[in-house]
């Protein structure tokens, strides 16, 4: 239900990326392995719709994402496509909640203030509802990017380098979370990554370099 075919991308002043064929059912886990510099970051972009490729096509469900307006594909990320970036990027002056409510109208879904109650309760932060990203621990900075890049129920889940500056412990714990998460909405999730430990947890594997 993810699908590339000869996906490249290039930067002006470095050499073109090429990325092999991705093909991912819904509900399945995948992980992108690939060294620092070999296209990583720039794979999910593409894949979430936030650079344009130059040559190739992505195919999510019955939509071709190269074919949609500007406008028409910031919709479609928001409704149908989640990111976790490897850096957490909220509203600062809004509240956790206040962000999770405008995701959701971003993408054009009415405000849905019990899902959000209850989405943050699930993943341990419902005492955090009323208070500004900066008052977050970096843990509770990455569970409320992973509230946010669930909240409108994806299909598909894009998270970059989730787990690479943490210890084995909380690698494990995030990888669990965020799988645990993504199969409560049978999203399908795509985690781009050089991390090695996240090898053993998901199954299916593409490498980039
Ligand atoms: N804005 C940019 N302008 C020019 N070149 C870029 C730009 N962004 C990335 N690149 C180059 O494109 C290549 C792929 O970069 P990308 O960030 O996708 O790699 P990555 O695998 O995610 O790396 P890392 O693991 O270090 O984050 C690298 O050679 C990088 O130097």
């Amino acid at each position: 239900m993810l699908k590339t075919e000869n996906l490249g991308y290039a930067y002006a002043g470095s050499p073109p990326l090429r990325f092999p064929n991705i093909e991912c059912a819904k509900g399945e886990h995948w992980l992108v392995l690939g060294e620092s510099g070999s296209g990583k970051t720039t794979l999910l972009h593409l894949l979430g719709g936030l650079l344009s490729p130059k040559e190739g096509r992505i195919v999510l469900g019955d939509t071709e994402m190269n074919q949609l307006s500007r406008s028409a594909l910031d919709q479609f990320r928001g409704q149908h496509i989640g990111i976790i970036f490897q850096t957490a990027h909220f509203v600062q002056s809004l509240s956790v909640g206040d962000n999770l409510a405008l995701a959701q109208s971003l993408a054009g879904m009415k405000v849905n203030r019990e899902r959000i109650r209850e989405l943050l309760s699930r993943l341990g932060l419902e005492h955090k509802l009323r208070s500004k990203p900066s008052q977050l621990s970096v843990g509770e900075k990455q569970r409320a990017s992973i509230a946010r890049a669930i909240i409108n129920q994806p299909a598909v889940i894009l998270a970059d380098e989730p787990t690479s500056a943490l210890d084995d412990s909380n690698c494990k714990q995030v990888i669990e979370l965020l799988e645990e998460q993504a199969q409560a909405v049978n999203a399908t999730l795509l985690v781009v990554t050089h991390d090695a430990r996240l090898k053993d947890h998901i199954s299916h594997q593409i490498s980039i370099d």
